[in-house]
């Protein structure tokens, strides 16, 4: 599969003097559902909004698709890349959730049938139909992280960068999320999110970077998850499954499971008396 997000010895300060990247590279496979986790303060955030050319690198590289990030291609990777940011108070600002999510549909030139067409699907997809005629200020924070998704869900990107998308939903709203994120990635899209949550890393993501002081400290598939090593450095925790058979050395397993479809594979075995 070819590469759609490449980034190369990224590196980025802020005006303070904060070194937030230092010479961070990664590489997303197209089609692909990558989660990013790491400590606070990792970086995770100011590598996302590299993706969609609201940062431009200070050194080394971003491609996205093949085309390198730089100011005369930002305005055009942003149609590219949807941004779901951390905080839908820094997204959502029209004075009702109706023109909120028809902004990036009405500035990409598109038809007003387009649009429409646009708006109802992506408030419908994440429930908030309801709440067009509302002025998000009204909102809870919840509502509002769901009026900003839809406003990325518009734009129809290939690819879908979110921020902490988990952050003050509740579980139904969780589960609805993931539903978008998997119909989307049916459609064919990549979708990357940053996350702190390693157990929804483990059950959804098919691959796995981890990044501490604003480098890459490993990438792969998910079992990265469940290796010491990266997990003590990352200060990040066992996803709870494979919290439940570490505290089961008697089982001696050569590889701890992750995720509950691997459990329930393993229990099954036990049961049978293949194992044990
Ligand atoms: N506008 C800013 N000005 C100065 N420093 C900043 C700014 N934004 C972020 N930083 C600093 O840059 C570093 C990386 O921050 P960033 O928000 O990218 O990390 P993160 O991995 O997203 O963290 P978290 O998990 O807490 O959201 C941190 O040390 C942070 O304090």
């Amino acid at each position: 599969m070819a590469a759609v997000i490449e980034v190369e010895d990224l590196h980025y300060t802020y005006r303070d003097g904060t070194r937030a990247l230092q010479g961070l590279s990664l590489s997303i496979p197209e089609g692909s559902r990558v989660a990013l986790l790491g400590p606070n303060g990792a970086g995770k955030s100011t590598l996302l909004l590299h993706l969609n050319g609201l940062y431009l690198p200070q050194r080394g590289k971003v491609r996205i698709m093949g085309q390198e990030v730089n100011a005369r291609t930002a305005r055009e990777i942003k149609s590219r890349v949807g941004l779901v940011f951390q905080d839908p108070d820094d997204q959502v600002f029209s004075s009702t959730v109706g023109e909120d999510v028809a902004f990036g549909p009405v500035n990409m030139g598109l038809s007003a049938t387009e649009v429409e067409r646009r708006v109802q699907e992506a408030l419908a997809a994440v429930q908030m139909e309801a709440y067009r005629d509302k002025p998000p200020y009204h909102l809870s924070y919840g509502q509002k992280k769901r009026v900003a998704i839809a406003g990325v869900l518009a734009m129809g990107p290939e690819i879908i960068v979110l921020d902490e998308p988990m952050a003050y939903l509740d579980p139904q709203g969780k589960d609805t999320l993931l539903d978008i994120l998997d119909r989307l990635h049916r459609r064919g899209a990549t979708i990357l999110v940053a996350t702190h949550d390693v157990d929804m890393a483990a059950s959804w993501a098919d691959r796995v970077i981890i990044i501490k002081n604003g480098r890459t400290l490993a990438q792969g598939d998910p079992s990265l998850l469940v290796r010491e090593d990266i997990i003590r450095q990352a200060n990040l925790r066992f996803p709870l499954v494979a919290q439940i058979f570490r505290s089961l050395p008697e089982l001696q397993l050569k590889t701890v499971p992750y995720t509950v479809e691997q459990a329930a594979a393993l229990l099954k075995d036990i049961l049978a008396g293949h194992r044990v």
